[in-house]
């Protein structure tokens, strides 16, 4: 158990959201009681009295600071010290862990420490983003605060929170347009109501590439391409195109919601051709020198030319990406490269050109660039 890595789950939204709410709900749960959590916090109370009571130990607030200022010092520590002491038996082994992050913090520095440092990988892995978004605010929020919009688009799953209460007919077309923009920022997560009687907190944390339950990799779930794909069923997906104004008119609802976080596209490309690892390797260094900030959330699958049969999983947040996973097999019979990109004021044309380029470069590129410099 303690040589799998311990999913990491970020929970993340505006402040006031209902984050904590959530969490202890999750607490609650007797099917999450081997749940560890890190709390950062401004005030000096954390969350509720239950969760500090019954979770003892394994619940540690930091108070320090905002989360993104202390990431590289407090959260790593706190992680390797929170396994430490699982492995000398001073605290109840866990088979999960929770960050619940201040509301006004960019998760992406987090990630970031996830995904690279290395002592923290032999024993956790990124296991998913959690975005709470409070209906009855969201609108002001993503108006007044470009980073609320950043967590919904870095979200592997989004939980709707505050559908409890009283909602005239004007604020169901609300909820309508929210959900509708929820669904273009980000349209391959999962959009649930905290409320409604079908929602299972097990649905937050089936997140991860690797499945720890059955100790195989989903990549077809954890890459849901098809989520970016528009047709006739998913014309609320978009990644191509910026006017959605035409998309849910609610009589006389005035607001135009999805004016919000406008340049944010969502969209996959796919590559017919196995592709050489240098030329893929340029590309992206290309894209990330070029635009690296605006890359807010990038997986793909790639049939790389000289390892056919094998192909490798990458997954980035903006400038940093993940050390590549390499399959021993296609999941599927489909062997074309998919990646799917959630981008700021980067449209896909002009992706789509960086790797149209890279075809071209491919064949005669790919001698020239040093084997240890590629995937
Ligand atoms: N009616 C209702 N109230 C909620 C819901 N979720 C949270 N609240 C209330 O909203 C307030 C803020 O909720 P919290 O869970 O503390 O929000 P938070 O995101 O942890 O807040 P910060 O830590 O300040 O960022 C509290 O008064 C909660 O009781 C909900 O789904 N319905």
């Amino acid at each position: 158990m303690i040589d799998t890595p311990i999913p990491v789950t970020l929970l993340t939204g505006f402040l006031g959201s209902g984050k904590s709410t959530l969490l202890s709900g999750i607490l609650r749960d007797p099917r999450f009681s081997d749940t560890a959590v890190v709390v950062n916090e401004f005030g000096e109370v954390g969350i509720d009295g239950f969760l500090v009571e019954h979770s003892l130990e394994q619940t540690v607030e930091m108070t320090s600071g905002c989360l993104c200022c202390t990431i590289r010092g407090d959260v790593r520590e706190t992680l390797l010290s929170l396994h430490r002491r699982q492995e000398e038996g001073q605290v109840p082994s866990f088979e999960r862990l929770i960050i619940e992050t201040t509301g006004l913090a960019d998760p992406a520095p987090v990630i970031h420490t996830l995904m690279t440092d290395r002592r923290l990988a032999r024993r956790y892995m990124l296991g998913g983003v959690i975005t709470v978004v409070d209906i009855t605010t969201a609108e002001m929020t993503f108006e007044r605060h470009e980073e609320s919009i950043k967590q919904t688009a870095v979200a592997d799953r989004i939980v709707l929170t505050k559908t409890d209460m009283a909602l005239d007919p004007a604020s169901r077309s609300d909820l309508a347009a929210l959900k509708a923009l929820l669904r273009r920022l980000n349209p391959a997560a999962p959009i649930f109501d905290r409320h409604d009687p079908a929602f299972d907190l097990r649905q937050l944390f089936n997140t991860s590439l690797y499945d720890p339950g059955t100790k195989s990799l989903d990549v077809q779930g954890w890459l849901n391409a098809e989520a970016y794909t528009p047709d006739d069923d998913h014309d609320h997906h978009h990644g191509h195109g910026h006017d959605h104004s035409h998309e849910h008119h609610h009589g006389d609802h005035h607001h135009d919601i999805n004016r919000h976080g406008a340049d944010i596209e969502a969209f996959s490309l796919e590559l017919d051709k196995p592709i050489s690892s240098a030329a893929f390797t340029v590309a992206l260094d290309l894209l990330i020198s070029y635009k690296g900030a605006d890359l807010l959330r990038v997986k793909g699958i790639l049939n790389i030319r000289e390892k056919p049969g094998t192909p490798v999983v990458i997954h980035g947040v903006q400038h940093v990406f993940h050390e590549p996973v390499w399959l021993e097999a296609w999941p599927t019979e489909d062997h074309r490269s998919k990646i799917v990109f959630i981008t700021r004021g980067l449209p896909r044309e002009t992706v789509a050109t960086f790797f149209e380029a890279l075809q071209v470069i491919g064949d005669k590129e790919s001698s020239r660039v040093p084997e240890s410099e590629t995937l």
